[in-house]
């Protein structure tokens, strides 16, 4: 599988955000994307999560084959917000992005193990503290399988041990041939990524 960008575009509010972005990723390959407050990262995921539309330039997935026709049907977004509801169960919610995503892969209950969650998955999300949210909603990219995770500022909230734990999980879904884009302001311990700086439209 491969994701290609070619001098993307990207508005918000009908101004340009930014221009002239490419990129090529293979399957196992890591995109970093770092730049000041308001040069564009959130917007660049949420055009390639297909959440925003594309306002100049090309963006495909090549080998995503019948299961992948789409790049917005490869990924998985995980946004600044949780995209959780409080007032259900940590578990209720897993198993709703489960159903929504499709593609199973682990259960509600392992993946709070992997993140270190066992045992909360019981209460309503609303009760879980900053870093137990992140990690809950870090436990949405492993109830599907998705070959492309698009991460904004994925470790915010998160203690070391939990930051430690992410990074292999990163590297576990680039071992495995999946994608990662990620826009941080942290080193994320993604060795070999490649780079985009991006910079603010004035
Ligand atoms: N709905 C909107 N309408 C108009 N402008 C918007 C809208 N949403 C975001 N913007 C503007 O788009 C620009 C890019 O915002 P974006 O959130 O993509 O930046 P960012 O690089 O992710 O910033 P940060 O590092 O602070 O998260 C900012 O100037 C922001 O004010």
């Amino acid at each position: 599988m491969r994701l290609i960008a070619e001098n993307l575009g990207g508005e918000r509010g009908g101004e340009a955000v930014f221009s002239g972005i490419g990129f090529a990723l293979e399957k196992g390959q890591a995109l970093i994307v770092t730049g000041p407050n308001g040069a564009g990262k959130s917007t660049l995921l949420r055009v390639v999560a297909g959440l925003l539309p594309v306002a100049a330039g090309r963006l495909l997935i090549e080998g995503g084959h019948a299961d992948f026709p789409s790049v917005a049907s490869a990924c998985h977004y995980l946004g600044h917000q949780n995209a959780m509801k409080m007032a259900l169960s940590v578990v209720e919610n897993l198993r709703f992005w489960r159903d929504f995503a499709g593609a199973d892969f682990l259960s509600a209950e392992e993946a709070l193990e992997t993140v270190g969650l066992d045992g909360i998955g019981h209460l309503p999300f609303g009760y879980l503290s900053t870093g137990q949210r992140r990690r809950a909603a870090i436990a949405k990219l492993l109830v599907s399988r998705r070959p492309l995770w698009l991460l904004d500022e994925p470790t915010a909230g998160l203690d070391k041990a939990s930051e430690g734990r992410f990074g292999e999980l990163m590297r576990k879904h680039c071992g495995e041939g999946g994608i990662i884009i990620a826009a941080t302001h942290l080193p994320l311990g993604l060795e070999g990524a490649q780079a985009l700086v991006m910079g603010r439209v004035e």
